[in-house]
């Protein structure tokens, strides 16, 4: 940045960017008199790991009654921030219309994900998600993912014990989720390897250019001058081309191999499913059994080789990170010595169904994991309190009035806080704070999803992540496993501060005590 202050022809347009865009900001015409304004400067001094969702937390406490408050960020329309369930219930289902990502998000995010499902509106969405809709089929679930899960995860845990420097040495979970999450969505995503367990540091090649590109993106929120330092290709921006380059390069190699593989039709995996519907492929038989289903336009299913690469990275950003800070929070509240019966009541009904299962032959099958219901309450309640997208952000397209009374209007963003949702007592009672899973079990043992829209942290309505099955099947698999094999102690010494990136890492990791169960 030196070089940008001393060069005038470029800082002279900057400073007067500066002052015009600070005296749109100062002058703008107040729709909502009475809500609260944070500070953008505030935002952003508070905008570090492990800080910055409570500050939105002590917000919401101090507007209360209201619900939204409001930020100013120079050059953007006004951001209206809410902890409201009906008004995430009109945004996401109600309105639905109304509150498409918008051209905000899809700039923000173009670099990274391209006109992938994450990142599209209207008909580029719709398609995806049709197609995506069949590849997440129960038939998958039971079969391909469950394999995949399966196997990882015992070799992931292999792979943690035998790299423990000493028996009494902590163990970062977080690094083995993420390499069982980042290899299983290798495999399911990309039918390939991506390295995870042969490198003892998964910040490395893929799986860390993958994190440089999620954080950089991120960071575009915030910095109202990221276009420009993109433009000049410095900083934070420099960063973000060059880790997506390697991901460009790493996949536009894989879909040329994949290209000429005769075996399309029979591989399972994403990119493959995916590429045997488009019109360049070579399996007609396929593609014909995918348009009867769908009797829809024949060019609808076409996928060129870039289209195909934003795909697939769609569903790894979706696939990847997600699980990891699932299991990451869960496992650190299953380590608190305050939570120990959470784990023996997990082991509990273990114990139970496998006594069920005739012939029960030692290894976990769907069924089982399928009918394991307080495991079930441990992975949600682990989901309400660390939802691993803790904020999610709409884009108004006509002028609106939220339930709560605020007055959109048209272009006005609205960013919902899942991660604080969770912390109201409004909507989860006194212990809202509390790791509680047996808030989801009814009187008969039954484990029951909340209204999607009082935690969203799946989101609701026509947008609800696809891959929600997928991830309780993963995380699931991983826990029981974990819990079948070790003991974990010491989650109350664990100092865990999550990052301020587009999902839930911990930026300390997880180190907790892991000891072979006896
Ligand atoms: C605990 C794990 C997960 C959580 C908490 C989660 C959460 C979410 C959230 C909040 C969204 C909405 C994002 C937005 O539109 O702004 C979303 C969308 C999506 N998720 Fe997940 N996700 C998880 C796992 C997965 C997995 C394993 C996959 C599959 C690989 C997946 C695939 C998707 C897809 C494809 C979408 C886009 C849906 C659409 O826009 O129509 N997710 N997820």
């Amino acid at each position: 940045m030196d070089g940008i202050r001393s060069d005038p022809t470029i800082f002279a347009p900057l400073l007067a960017i500066a002052v015009v865009a600070l005296f749109t900001y100062a002058s703008r015409k107040r729709s909502n008199p009475t809500h609260k304004v944070v500070k953008f400067a505030e935002v952003l001094r508070q905008r570090r790991p492990g800080r910055i969702l409570n500050f939105h937390c002590e917000t919401a406490a101090s507007v209360y009654p209201q619900t939204t408050w409001e930020v100013h960020i120079p050059f953007n329309p006004v951001m209206h921030l809410t902890t409201s369930a009906p008004n995430v219930k009109h945004l996401l289902i109600d309105k639905f219309d109304n509150y498409p990502k918008g051209a905000f998000w899809r700039d923000t995010f173009k670099d990274l994900l391209g006109d992938g499902i994450f990142n599209a509106d209207g008909t580029t969405w719709k398609k995806q998600r049709k197609v995506a809709s069949y590849e997440f089929s129960a038939k998958t679930l039971r079969t391909f993912m469950y394999d995949v899960f399966s196997k990882h995860s015992k070799q992931a845990l292999q792979v943690m014990m035998a790299e423990k420097s000493s028996p009494s040495s902590l163990v970062d979970c977080q690094e083995v989720f993420a390499r069982y999450t980042l290899e299983s969505i290798g495999i399911i995503g990309f039918g390939c390897s991506l390295g995870a367990f042969e490198d003892a540091n998964v910040s490395s090649s893929f799986g860390g250019a993958f994190n440089l590109a999620t954080l950089r993106t991120a960071d575009r929120f915030v910095d109202p001058l990221w276009k420009v330092k993109r433009l000049l290709n410095v900083g934070k921006e420099k960063e973000l081309k060059g880790a997506i380059r390697l991901i460009q390069n790493f996949s536009s190699k894989v879909i040329a191999e994949r290209r000429l593989d005769d075996d399309l039709n029979e591989k399972p995996d994403l990119l493959s499913r995916f590429m045997s519907m488009s019109k360049n492929s070579t399996s007609d038989s396929n593609r014909r059994t995918t348009r009867d289903r769908t009797q829809s336009d024949p060019n609808e299913f076409e996928f060129s080789d870039q289209e195909l690469y934003f795909i697939i990275i769609n569903f790894v950003l979706a696939g990847r990170d997600t699980t990891a800070n699932s299991l990451t929070w869960t496992l650190w509240e299953l380590a608190k010595e305050e939570n120990r019966g959470c784990v023996d009541k997990i082991r509990a009904e273990n114990d139970r169904l496998r006594s069920e299962e005739p012939g029960f032959d030692g290894v976990h099958d769907h069924d089982l994991i399928s009918k394991s219901q307080y495991l079930k309450c441990v992975i949600y309640e682990g989901l309400r309190l660390y939802p691993p997208v803790p904020v999610d952000i709409k884009c108004a397209e006509n002028n609106d009035v939220l339930p709560d009374g605020t007055v959109v209007n048209a272009g006005d963003r609205v960013m919902f806080l899942i991660y604080g949702m969770a912390r109201q007592k409004d909507i989860w009672g006194d212990d809202a704070e509390v790791f509680r899973p047996e808030r989801f079990l009814t009187t008969d043992g039954k484990f029951k999803a909340p209204e999607a829209w009082k935690m969203p942290t799946f989101l609701a309505g026509k947008r609800t992540c696809l891959g929600k099955d997928m991830a309780m099947l993963s995380s699931s698999i991983m826990l029981l496993d974990f819990l079948d094999g070790f003991d974990v102690s010491g989650g109350e010494d664990a100092i865990m501060l999550y990052d301020t990136g587009l999902t839930l890492w911990s930026t300390t990791g997880l180190n907790i005590k892991v000891d072979a169960r006896l």
